[in-house]
C-alpha cells in the first residue's frame, strides 16, 4: 500500500478575487513522481507554490480549505520549516551568482542560521552532489562559481541545493524548460533516482515528459483539478473529454 505524503482536501487559492485554485482534492503518494500538467495560466504553478507555502509570499494572494502533510495541516505549521521540508527547484536554473558551488549547496544552512562544523558542511556539499548525479564532474572545482556551469549542471546545482536540506518533498516548477535535450534527459534521469528518497510533484507542459517521468498525472483545467490518474492510463483512457482534447493537442 502506498502511503500519502500530501494531500489537499478542497484546497482554494487566489490572487486578490482572483480564484485561480480552485476546490482541489488530490493524494501526493510518497515516494512517486507527480506531473502537474494544463494549458497556460490554469493554476498549476499557484497550486504548486502553495504545496511549500509560497503563494502566501505575493501581496493579496490568499489560500482556503486543507493542505496537510503526513495528516497535519501545514498551514498551521511554521512556514520556514514547512519550506525546509518542501524544497522547490525552479525553470530557470537560479543558483546564487556571487556563491561558488560548495557554497551554493550549503546557501539554505546559512540563509536558515544553522551553524555547522567544517566536516559537517563537507558531508553536506559532497552528499547533496552525490545525489544531484554532479560530483564527478565538480569535485575538483568546488570554490569555483556556480554560474561557470552549463545550464543543466547549474540546475542539478540547484537540486542539490534542495536535497542539502533533507526535504521529504521537492517541488519542480517546469525544471527543464530552460535546458537543451541532452541536459533535459539527464535531469529525467535524475528524476527517477531521487523518487527512491523524496516525492517529486512537477510541473511540465511537456507531455512527453509528464508520460516519460511520472508515476501519476494530474490535469488542471481553468483552476479545476479534471483528472488525476495513473499516467499510462490518463494518456491511454482519459475519462473527461478536456483531458482527452488536451492529449490530443486540440489545445494548449
Ligand atoms: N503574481 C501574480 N499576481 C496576480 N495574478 C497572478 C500571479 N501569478 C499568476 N497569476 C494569475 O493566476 C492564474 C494562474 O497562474 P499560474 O501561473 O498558476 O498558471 P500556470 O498554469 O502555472 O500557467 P503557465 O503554464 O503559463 O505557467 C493566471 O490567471 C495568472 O494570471
Amino acid at each position: 500500500m502506498e502511503s500519502t505524503i500530501v494531500s489537499s482536501r478542497n484546497f482554494n487559492a487566489y490572487f486578490g478575487t482572483n480564484h485561480v485554485v480552485k476546490n482541489v482534492s488530490m493524494d501526493i503518494p510518497k515516494n512517486n513522481i507527480i506531473a502537474v500538467m494544463g494549458p497556460s495560466g490554469c493554476g498549476k504553478t499557484t497550486y504548486l507554490r502553495c504545496i511549500n507555502r509560497m503563494h502566501e509570499l505575493i501581496p493579496g494572494a490568499s489560500v482556503q480549505g486543507e493542505m496537510l502533510l503526513h495528516d497535519e495541516d501545514l498551514y498551521s505549521l511554521n512556514p520556514i520549516l514547512v519550506r525546509l521540508k518542501i524544497g522547490m527547484v525552479f525553470q530557470r536554473p537560479n543558483p546564487f551568482p556571487n556563491l561558488s558551488i560548495y557554497d551554493n549547496v550549503i546557501a539554505g544552512y546559512k540563509l536558515n542560521g544553522f551553524k555547522l562544523s567544517k566536516k559537517e558542511r563537507d558531508e553536506i556539499v559532497e552528499h547533496s552532489l552525490q545525489k544531484a548525479a554532479l560530483w564527478n564532474e565538480v569535485k575538483d572545482t568546488l570554490h569555483k562559481k556556480g554560474t561557470f556551469l552549463s545550464g543543466g549542471q547549474q540546475q542539478r546545482l540547484c537540486i542539490a541545493r534542495a536535497i542539502a536540506m533533507e526535504p521529504e518533498v521537492l517541488l519542480m516548477d517546469e525544471p527543464t524548460s530552460a535546458l537543451d535535450p541532452i541536459s533535459t534527459s539527464s535531469i529525467e534521469e535524475l528524476m527517477h533516482e531521487l523518487k527512491k528518497n523524496y516525492t517529486l510533484v512537477i510541473v511540465t507542459h511537456n507531455m512527453q515528459q509528464a508520460a516519460r517521468v511520472s508515476d501519476k498525472t494530474a490535469f488542471f483545467f481553468l483552476g479545476e483539478l479534471v483528472e488525476y490518474n495513473d499516467t499510462r492510463e490518463m494518456f491511454i483512457n482519459p475519462k473527461d473529454s478536456r483531458t482527452q482534447n488536451y492529449i490530443t493537442g486540440r489545445f494548449s
